[in-house]
């Protein structure tokens, strides 16, 4: 698979540099007036987010952009400031109407001073950090995970603190592990997550807040639910059934589940967890008593979501074989997200609950699949 082969040739790059970190490290010292790995006191801190006015529009780059979330959030996001102050990048080829519908970029979390050069030459001053690899694949290959989920990480930190940026990274339930509290899991609470990708997300909080503390970096983080969108396909996660119920209850009238029927996992429709990362961004630094929040809207089992699913499409036949990774996974993660943070800081609510969600997942494919046989 091709996307798979570049993604191990970056990996390996990446990893078999000797001392990769250290040539960052170096570039850093040797080019960057202000740079964390400079910093050796707490009094010389000295990063703010400063070179953005409130009065101008953003300009925002988005990484891994080619995955479940980042298409949907560029096109939100230029709506709001414009189509040209909004660039996606990716480390794949984009399709052509992703190619035409604004400016996008090759970059390589991997690569500091290619990510350097994109802020710098475009002006950025907002960064949304979407590169990942997400849980299931991050088991698979826990070597790509860890140098994508937290090299790549670091790379993101310096740029943003060394360019005054603000910056997003996104969290997850994955966050949590089985010595959380599960049902409901508060924000500040016991985190021993048992994948890769936990680890990394929980090393992504850390990180970021302790950017935010030492170099006034303005770091925002929501934790997400599993998010479920209709026109982008998942990429490698254990919520990732919540979105093949809909194509295949469509296309074929059956629907072979991998997670036990009464495993529960928040999850949230895409647009409430697009519009909360505007929401978090928007949000004036003054209204945010922490810098990472969970954000909840429903919690389902996948017995809940067939028999809502049923209720439009009752010929369709669910049958179960379950993936002891994903099983495992699951079992491990939070149950029901308390997002009372969220929703007294910044005044976070979503606007789909389980029904609406199934309305406009089914109303979606439903349509495309129509228009694919008409056509
Ligand atoms: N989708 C969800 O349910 C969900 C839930 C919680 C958190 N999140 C987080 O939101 C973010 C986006 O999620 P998504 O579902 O769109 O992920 P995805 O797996 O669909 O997409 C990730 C993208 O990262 C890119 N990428 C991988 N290696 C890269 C590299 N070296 N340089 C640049 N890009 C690289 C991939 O090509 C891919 O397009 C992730 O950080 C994820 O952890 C997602
Ligand atoms: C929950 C989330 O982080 C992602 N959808 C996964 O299952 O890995």
């Amino acid at each position: 698979m091709p996307v798979v082969r570049a993604l191990t040739k970056v990996a390996k790059k990446a990893l078999l540099a000797p001392g990769c970190g250290c040539q960052v490290s170096a570039v850093a010292v040797r080019h960057v007036s202000f740079s964390p790995r400079q910093v050796s006191n707490a009094s010389d801190a000295s990063f703010h987010s400063v070179s953005f006015s409130e009065t101008d529009h953003p300009k925002v780059l988005i990484t891994g952009g080619l995955g479940q979330l980042g298409v949907g959030l560029a096109k939100l996001l230029r709506k709001r400031y414009g189509k040209n102050n909004v660039i996606l990048s990716d480390i794949r080829k984009p399709p052509t109407h992703v190619f035409h519908s604004g400016p996008f970029i090759y970059s390589d979390i991997l690569d500091y001073k290619n990510l350097r050069e994109i802020v710098v030459n475009n002006r950025i001053t907002w960064l949304v950090h979407y590169s990942a690899l997400l849980s299931a694949v991050g088991e698979a290959n826990v070597a790509l995970a860890r140098a994508v989920n937290i090299t790549g990480l670091h790379n993101i930190l310096d740029i943003a603190a060394e360019h005054g940026l603000r910056l997003f990274v996104p969290s997850t339930i994955g966050a949590f592990g089985p010595t959380s509290p599960r049902n409901p899991t508060p924000d500040l609470c016991v985190q021993r997550p048992r994948t890769i990708y936990g680890v990394s997300k929980v090393h992504a909080e850390l990180m970021g807040e302790y950017y935010h503390h030492r170099y006034g970096l303005d770091f925002r983080c929501l934790r997400y639910p599993g998010i479920i969108s209709a026109d982008s396909q998942p990429g490698g996660g254990t919520t990732d059934y919540a979105v093949q119920i809909f194509h295949d209850a469509v296309k074929t009238g059956k629907f072979e589940c991998n997670l036990k029927p009464d495993t529960r996992l928040p999850m949230m429709y895409i647009d409430d967890c697009l519009r909360a990362t505007l929401e978090i961004m928007e949000a004036p630094a003054e209204t945010l008593s922490m810098r990472t929040y969970n954000i909840n809207a429903m919690s389902f089992t996948p017995d809940e979501l067939v028999q809502e699913v049923q209720k439009q499409l009752p010929d369709l036949q669910v049958t179960y074989k379950i993936d002891p990774v994903r099983q495992a996974i699951a079992d491990s993660w939070p149950m029901n997200f308390d997002d009372s943070n969220a929703r007294n800081d910044w005044s976070w609510k979503h606007d789909y609950d389980l029904p609406e969600l199934v309305q406009t997942m089914l109303n979606f494919i439903g349509s495309e699949s129509q228009f694919a046989q008409a056509n």
